[in-house]
């Protein structure tokens, strides 16, 4: 049985697990199977995936560009063996990964025999790259685009067409040979990603593994009955502080109604969640950012500022 990989890349918060989700919902009757990598120690995204599919995989606590590429590999191999077999596997990379290194990985020989890398797409979240032009230098940024086949913008609903039409050329001039496509909310026809036409000949990545500067993670749990009103007080200094948050959080002002948070640099949503929080807590909260720029005790001492007792 040979089941072919599509690889799914792109910066933390571009909306890898948007696009995945819309993909398990919707797969046009492939049977797909999803390797889903958070960085984290809470796999808040294979959670919230795993309302839409039982067949999301959670490879956590880790990157599976480096230190969980042997559990990748056996995770691929044990996939491949299921009855009946995927069609497709997805893998989200975490948004810290270098793709470079997870594709030197999926060239294995014994694995690629079986689970053929066919695609990589990079998502590239157009707002982000417009507020913070310097993305444009940064290496991992540059490493993951460099690995796509095509690129995909997303989260076009926030932007004009001045502004987008902006942001195409920056990545053009970094995939110039290469398709770029925009999608708002995810909404990507299975068709074009798992497309022939698109797939540029696998090829052993070249360069070096990207060096990117050390990431922190820090998970910030609670029982304790929380205000909406105080963690909206807060959040927005901790979301300075920080490249991502996301977690599922439950408030008193709305008893039974868990609550997605999420952040991208500065821009913060909160939208009503499919599940509560794991094992009976009212906060599951992972927040990521740049080694020595956040630290575990100062979150905790923000956000118990939301417990009510
Ligand atoms: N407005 C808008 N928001 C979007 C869109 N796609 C994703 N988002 C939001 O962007 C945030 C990040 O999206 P995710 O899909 O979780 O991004 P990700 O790449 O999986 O994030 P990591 O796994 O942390 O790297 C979430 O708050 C999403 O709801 C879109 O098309 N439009």
């Amino acid at each position: 049985m040979i089941v072919p990989v599509l690889l799914v890349a792109g910066a933390l918060g571009a909306g890898k697990t948007t696009l995945l989700n819309h993909l398990l919902a919707n797969p046009d009757g492939r049977r797909i199977a999803a390797v889903v990598n958070d960085f984290g120690a809470v796999d808040i995204d294979a959670q919230l995936l795993g309302t839409v599919t039982e067949e999301v995989i959670s490879l956590k606590n880790g990157c599976i560009c480096c230190s969980l590429q042997g559990d990748l590999l056996r995770t691929l191999s044990a996939v491949i063996k299921r009855d009946p077999a995927p069609d497709a596997i997805v893998i989200e990379t975490s948004g810290i990964s270098d793709p470079a290194e997870i594709i030197r990985n999926l060239m294995d020989p014994v694995i690629f025999k079986v689970a053929p890398l066919e695609t990589v797409v990079t998502l590239v979240d157009p707002q982000r790259l417009r507020d913070a032009p310097e993305l444009e230098q940064d290496a991992l940024w540059r490493s993951q685009l460099r690995a796509a086949d095509f690129a995909l913008l997303t989260k076009t609903d926030l932007l004009d067409r001045v502004a987008l039409d902006e942001v195409r050329a920056v990545v053009g001039r970094h995939k110039p040979q290469s398709a770029i496509f925009e999608v708002a909310h995810g909404i990507v026809p299975p068709d074009l990603l798992f497309s022939r036409e698109l797939r540029a000949p696998r090829a052993m990545p070249r360069q070096m593994p990207v060096m990117s500067e050390p990431f922190a993670t820090v998970t910030w749990t609670s029982r304790a009955p929380l205000s909406l009103a105080r963690f909206q007080q807060v959040i927005g200094q901790l979301a300075a502080r920080t490249l991502r948050i996301k977690g599922l959080l439950l408030f008193t002002e709305h008893p039974g109604k868990p609550i997605l948070f999420q952040s991208v640099a500065t821009r913060g949503t909160l939208a009503p969640a499919p599940l509560p929080p794991a094992d009976g807590l009212t906060a599951q909260l992972v927040l990521i950012g740049r080694e020595g720029e956040i630290a575990a005790d100062q979150i905790d001492a923000v956000m118990r500022g939301i417990e009510m007792s």
